[in-house]
């Protein structure tokens, strides 16, 4: 019989408190060995705590947190099998990029040739080879977010801790910086846990989103399954773009939206054990809707709305629809169909099996 390998973090109803607000509210959670997770949600929902939960910069109120099946409640950050990179790198400016990236393992007590080794070796990995002289502040954001990066990976940590890391990069440079990670997470088979309020970063970059808010844990799933099977309605709103009708269950699987004339009929799958009555919200994503004259057969799903706007971004055009009620509708499609004129009446439909339902 082989042991099962335990979960790189585990947690266990973490929580919080600072004096009489809650930053985390039990929080549980297992994170495979070698996993990319990342933690996401607005400002101020309790992200950058939950991770230094993890790191051990901030102790729980209570809870449990696990590395590697061990608890490390009261270990020092230093004595945990992590390591961190900062939203600002902390990195030493007047230090040397090769003086920056050693300085873990001359904590550790490496042997001087073996640093030297390791060193040489990590600025290869992170794309500074010929770097390792240069001191820190005479490199760009970019750069000196490789060698933040170097710095905690050279002690080869179990579990890597990113906190925004791409933060202070601009656009471009984020966009290169996310291709690397990825590239360096599959390349060395680690544990990340990178912490961002940036949606499109977190479904790119990870295995599996924790989506927090108000420090709970609403969802901690795959990028398809949070986009496709959203848990709550805050899930459906924050992650992607969601059109949300709220709607009560009728028998049968009938469903009437409150405020429109747009009745649905919903398979047992979609109502998901949901009663007769329940007051629910209908998640009908902007690329499952056609905009036209008229609706295609299949798409039972129908509503008029006036065009309001069309914006166009290269192979994709969003169309805005103001409904009777004066909400709004989106549709995203693709720019090669004929756009709607703004200011006429449209249709906008989509098929009752791509909705989604959460509880209102
Ligand atoms: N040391 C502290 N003392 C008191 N309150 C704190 C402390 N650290 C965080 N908080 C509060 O806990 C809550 C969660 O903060 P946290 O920094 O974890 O959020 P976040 O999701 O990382 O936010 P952001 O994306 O803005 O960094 C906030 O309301 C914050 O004000």
């Amino acid at each position: 019989m082989t042991e099962p390998v335990p979960n790189a973090v585990e947690l266990r109803a973490v929580s919080k408190v600072y004096g009489a607000s809650t930053a985390v509210r039990e929080v549980s959670m297992d994170i495979a060995r070698g996993a990319f997770v990342t933690i996401l949600g607005p400002s101020g929902c309790g992200k950058s705590t939950l991770l230094r939960m993890i790191s051990g910069f901030v102790s729980p109120s209570s809870g449990d947190v696990l590395i590697d099946g061990v608890s490390v409640l009261g270990a020092a950050p230093y004595e945990r099998d992590t390591a961190m990179v900062f939203q600002d790198y902390a990195l030493f400016p007047h230090r040397t990029v090769a003086q920056n990236l050693a300085f873990g393992l001359r904590m550790r007590k490496v042997a001087k040739d073996e640093i030297a080794r390791r060193v040489e070796a990590m600025l290869e990995l992170v794309n500074l080879k010929g770097f390792g002289d240069r001191r820190v502040s005479q490199m760009s954001g970019g750069q000196a977010q490789r060698v933040a990066l170097g710095r905690a990976l050279i002690v080869r940590p179990a579990v890597l801790l990113l906190d925004e890391p791409l933060g202070a990069l601009d656009l471009k440079l984020r966009k290169q910086m996310q291709a690397e990670l990825k590239t360096i997470h599959r390349d060395l088979g680690l544990t990340f846990v990178a912490v961002t309020h940036d949606q499109e970063e977190a479904l790119t970059l990870s295995d599996r989103i924790a989506v927090m808010n108000g420090g709970a844990l609403e969802q901690f799933d795959t990028p398809e399954n949070l986009y496709r099977r959203p848990a709550t309605r805050f899930v459906a709103d924050f992650v992607g773009n969601a059109n949300l009708f709220d709607a009560r269950l009728g028998s049968d699987g009938r469903v009437e939206a409150q405020g429109l004339p747009l009745t649905l009929f919903l398979n047992p799958v979609q109502r998901g054990g949901r009663q007769s009555g329940a007051a629910i919200a209908l998640v009908v994503r902007p690329e499952t809707i056609a905009v036209g004259a008229t609706a295609p057969e299949s798409h039972d799903g129908r509503v008029e709305a006036q065009v309001e706007e069309i914006m166009f971004s290269g192979a994709v055009q969003q169309i805005v629809g103001r409904l009777p009620d004066g909400r709004r509708i989106t549709a995203h499609q693709s720019a090669a169909l004929p756009a709607p004129e703004r200011g006429t009446t449209a249709v906008f439909s989509w098929p009752s099996q791509s909705v989604w339902l959460v509880d209102a």
